[in-house]
């Protein structure tokens, strides 16, 4: 079905700023007289949330991949039937912090389950609803991750102490994925002011939003 709304996705590696600039993107939008909703992955919702904090849960070591994979695909499906879709289909602008982008690069390449693979459980848990835009925050990992270490409080979670290599493969597992996905996937070098990215990312929107409204 076509969305009469517009689907907007964040992703990237940890401490890429993603939330703090789609947090500002979003107050932007809604003070132009935007509909939006802000949500994130997995999670958004009170089962998807459960769910989060199963796969995230540092004690969860022994967690298999493919499970680690289908429970991001279901933690996703409640979050969409419940949350993005009838938001999409009241004409709202969701903002999704990750979506299935996450999980072909972190399952599907940075695991090594396979990108294919993980595409299979991701379009049984979603149907054909994908982001209309999604911005890429690339950035090196380390750079990321020392973010996380200088400003944020949060506990480190079961991927974040993931090593450097994996987090490296993500990195990589993404920018494979702009091959893919040309036109919706839009990279931003993440690594740059806070001021100077927002900026990038809001004149991206605000084209395609202008294109549709
Ligand atoms: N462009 C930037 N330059 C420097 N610091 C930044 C920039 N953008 C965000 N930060 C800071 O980096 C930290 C991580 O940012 P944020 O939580 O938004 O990243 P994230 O991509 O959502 O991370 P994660 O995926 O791990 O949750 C925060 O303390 C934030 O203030
Ligand atoms: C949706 C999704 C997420 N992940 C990973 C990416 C992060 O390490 C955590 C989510 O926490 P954050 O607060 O957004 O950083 O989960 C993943 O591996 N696969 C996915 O599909």
């Amino acid at each position: 079905m076509q969305n009469k709304g517009y689907f907007i996705s964040s992703e990237g590696p940890e401490g890429a700023g993603k939330t703090t600039v789609m947090n500002l993107l979003g107050v932007r939008l809604k003070d132009e007289g935007f509909d939006v909703v802000m949500t994130r992955e997995p999670g958004g919702i009170m089962i998807s949330e459960k769910i989060r904090n199963i796969i995230l849960d540092n004690e969860h070591i022994m967690m298999d991949s493919r499970t680690e994979a289908l429970l991001y695909a279901a933690a996703r499906r409640q979050h969409l039937v419940e949350k993005v879709q009838p938001a999409l289909d009241a004409g709202k602008v969701v903002i999704c912090d990750r979506f299935i982008d996450s999980s072909l690069a972190y399952q599907g390449y940075a695991r090594g389950i396979g990108v294919e693979e993980i595409l299979a459980i991701n379009q049984f848990a979603i149907g054909k609803t994908m982001p209309d835009k999604t911005i890429l925050f690339d950035i090196e990992p380390k750079v990321g991750l020392a973010r996380i270490e200088a400003h944020n409080n949060r506990e480190k979670n079961r991927l974040d102490v993931e090593s450097l290599d994996f987090h490296q493969k993500v990195r990589e597992g993404y920018l494979s994925l702009v091959d893919r996905y040309p036109k919706r996937i839009q990279v931003v070098d993440a690594s740059q002011s806070l001021q100077i990215v927002l900026e990038e990312v809001y004149n991206v929107i605000k084209r395609e939003l202008e294109i549709i409204r």
